[in-house]
């Protein structure tokens, strides 16, 4: 698995410190809101197994399985919902945990779901913003790295469902899903 790594972007060590940070921002901004934290499977498992930890405050947690990468590394266009929130989000404080937003379609898409279902407000947290990716204008309210454009995987992020396991973000050898 980890011959198919041309380079690691992003260490263990720098993702859990800068996991450090954002869970003390959040928990500022969040403190007595009693959010509904959402993470947004499968990409942000780890992320969201990490992040909570340092939210040292009460929150609620749901997740929400949606894809559209299939196993492509464009994204198709559409987002389909493969399972919804079992909570509504009528009136609360909705953060929205992402491990990429790259086209910014997922994201565009759930935030404007969660509006027309009456949220009070919707926050969105990303551990890696691909800012050279996006097709529509989406801004994060936190984001932990800028990572360039290509196509990366580790920790949660996958091609062809392989590689979320890995502990770092590395960049995948080109011949490995030109093959
Ligand atoms: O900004 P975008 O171009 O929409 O890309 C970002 C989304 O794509 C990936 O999910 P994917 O659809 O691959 O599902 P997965 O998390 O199950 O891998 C990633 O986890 C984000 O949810
Ligand atoms: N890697 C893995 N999954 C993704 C990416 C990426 O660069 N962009 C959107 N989904
Ligand atoms: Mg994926």
């Amino acid at each position: 698995m980890r011959d198919d790594i041309k380079e690691v972007l992003i260490s263990e060590e720098e993702i859990q410190q800068k996991i450090s940070e954002l869970g003390k921002q959040l928990t500022e901004e969040y403190e007595g809101k009693f959010p509904l934290v959402v993470g947004i499977l499968k990409g942000s498992l780890p992320f969201m197994g990490d992040l909570i930890q340092r939210i040292d405050t009460h929150i609620e947690l749901d997740l929400m399985d949606v894809s559209s990468y299939g196993n492509d590394t464009v994204s198709s266009g559409e987002v389909k919902i493969v399972k919804d929130l079992n909570t509504s989000v009528e009136g609360r404080d909705v953060l929205i945990l992402e491990d990429i937003i790259d086209s910014g379609l997922t994201l565009s898409y759930l935030v404007k779901l969660f509006q027309y279902r009456k949220a009070k407000s919707v926050k969105v947290v990303t551990l890696l913003d691909k800012p050279d990716g996006r097709k529509v204008d989406l801004v994060p309210d936190l984001a932990g790295f800028i990572v360039p454009d290509e196509f990366v995987v580790g920790y949660g992020l996958d091609f062809a469902e392989r590689y979320r396991n890995l502990p770092y973000i590395g960049i995948l050898k080109p011949e490995v899903y030109q093959s």
